[in-house]
């Protein structure tokens, strides 16, 4: 047998033939280290989409293979200097600064001297003269970047200058820097919401506060709830709980809250707001519009069928149905504050055919009848459509919601759940052949590749992760959807999907619920 160095070395050089030829005759730009986002255009052919991921895994099995364990395992371990890296580039806007010093680069003492400025940090904290403390600034600034740099974050020469490349790029909100600084609260309005959904991911959830009469930056939880999870697991008062209000979330914030109760507080406005437009920068990579428009006939479902979409917040993932579909009538059902959040979004879309409804009120512990726990108030809906809602809560609470779904359901009304669909790491032989459900047709891996792409894919799985800290939710494989679903008396009808980077599509039919949970 020919040794694994040589089929994983095989592999890149096979795909990286058809990706750069699949480039070529479809004139997508070839990916390389040097050009920025448009890059992956490629990614909207199937076969060049597959051989990058073909590529990425043997890539990465290659490193795994020959690298030192006791390195690979500390490098692990040290994954959250990285983290906190982005965070002070993402926090002092070191990509727009980059960008506005022009494409040969910048120094990283005019890097440290401008965030200085513009933090205002010089002189009134420090009684050091002006030179020493930008050369302290200038050092950290200097190691961050060069840190950073090791993983194509930024790109480093002649030594000491930062230029921006495909990564850091996506740092950048394309705002003027002089904006960010007098107005830090304005930060993600009229973006594309992926720098919000950074910020998300290292999980600021204190943002700006006005301080004497400047805004500062407050203080990032996402690292305390990763690192609390072993406190979590361990917590004798909570360690079995699957309830909302008993995670590591609270565990860190100090609070009793469930997330969602806790950025509906009027002085969470701009967590809220950033949440909700971060949640349409996911989508943007996560989504595409194609899976929502192919995974049903809409346009057979007739004049003024009503699409309710659960849990909508501001309703992007309605946007590709009211953009091609004039015969829908899309309802979007969510807490009070986000549907005014989506309402302003909504206007800006100019939409005249949806209906944002004012259905549901956050505090579903106290006041079951309005939430998506509650009674369900369309009764004649075509469509129940639920994106990345149900990944929110654990299987007791993910089956009230579609139980309540279940009931105001007609026999023809279809269900369609948009989430990640998450997969072992070796094959599963009940799904992987693509008979038992239509659509379902999971292409592994090659050997000797792991057969869900390993950490080429490590986003969803950190997603799920995510998930448990902040709710004691989960992102589920095929066989733990298919099982909540039936449990709760959806039958899957059929799978729009193609790996676990995009949200599947599962189109159910109403049928028994297989075992009787109670509203
Ligand atoms: C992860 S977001 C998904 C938003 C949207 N479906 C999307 O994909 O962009 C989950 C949504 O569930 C909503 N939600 C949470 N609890 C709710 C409740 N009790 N009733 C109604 N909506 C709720 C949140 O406000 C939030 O907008």
């Amino acid at each position: 047998m020919q040794e694994e160095i040589f089929q994983l070395s095989q592999l890149i050089l096979t795909h990286a033939n058809t990706l750069v030829e699949t480039c070529k005759s479809q004139k997508f730009e070839v990916p390389s280290s040097h050009s920025l986002h448009n890059s992956q255009q490629f990614r909207q052919d199937s076969s060049a989409n597959l051989s990058a991921d073909i590529i990425t895994t043997a890539a990465l099995q290659l490193i795994t293979i020959i690298t030192p364990g006791n390195e690979l395992i500390l490098s692990l371990l040290n994954g959250h200097y990285y983290t906190a890296a982005l965070r002070v580039c993402i926090k002092l806007n070191i990509a727009e600064i980059i960008r506005e010093g022009g494409s040969q680069g910048m120094h990283f003492t005019e890097i440290a001297n401008r965030c200085a400025i513009d933090e205002g940090k010089l002189g009134s904290i420090d009684q050091r003269p002006y030179s020493l403390v930008l050369l302290t600034i200038a050092s950290f600034t200097e190691r961050i970047l060069r840190l950073l740099s090791l993983r194509h974050v930024f790109r480093e020469g002649p030594p000491g200058v930062f230029s921006n490349n495909r990564l850091s790029e996506a740092l950048d909100t394309g705002k003027a820097v002089h904006e960010l600084n007098t107005k830090p609260e304005s930060k993600h309005r009229n973006t594309s919401g992926e720098v919000a959904m950074f910020e998300i991911r290292y999980g600021s959830l204190h943002i700006y506060i006005r301080f004497k009469f400047q805004w500062q930056l407050t203080r990032s939880e996402g690292p305390k709830l990763s690192s609390s999870l072993f406190e979590t697991l361990t917590d004798s008062r909570i360690k079995l709980s699957d309830k909302p209000n008993e995670t590591a979330f609270q565990h860190v914030m100090g609070t009793q809250m469930p997330f969602w109760e806790y950025i509906d507080q009027p002085r969470n406005e701009l967590i809220r707001y950033r949440f909700n437009i971060a949640m349409r920068g996911w989508a943007m990579n996560n989504d595409p519009e194609s899976s929502i428009l192919r995974c049903l006939d809409w346009h057979t479902l007739g004049q003024d069928a009503k699409v309710v979409d659960i849990g909508g917040g501001i309703g992007s993932a309605m946007i590709p149905l009211a953009n091609n579909f004039p015969n829908l009538q899309i309802i979007i059902e969510d807490v009070p504050a986000v549907i005014k959040d989506g309402t302003t979004f909504w206007n800006a879309q100019r939409s005249q055919k949806v209906i944002a409804k004012l259905v549901y009120d956050c505090n579903f512990l106290t006041r079951t009848e309005c939430n998506i726990f509650g009674e369900q108030p369309v009764k004649d809906a075509a469509v129940f459509h639920i994106r990345r809602v149900l990944h929110n809560w654990s299987d007791r609470y993910a089956k009230r919601i579609l139980l309540a779904l279940h009931q105001a359901a007609t026999p023809k009304t279809k269900l369609v759940v948009a989430e990640l669909l998450l997969h072992p790491t070796c094959v599963d032989p009940i799904n992987d052949n693509g008979t038992e459900i239509s659509g379902y047709q999971y292409k592994c891996a090659p050997k000797p590749l792991l057969a869900n792409y390993g950490s080429t894919h490590e986003v969803s799985y950190m997603t799920d992760l995510t998930m448990l800290t902040l709710f004691n939710g989960q992102d589920r494989t095929l066989a733990a959807m298919q099982r909540l679903l039936e449990d709760s008396g959806w039958y899957i009808t059929h799978i729009y999907g193609e790996n676990e980077r995009h949200l599947a599509h599962i189109v159910a039919e109403r049928g028994p619920p297989k075992t009787s949970v109670k509203l």
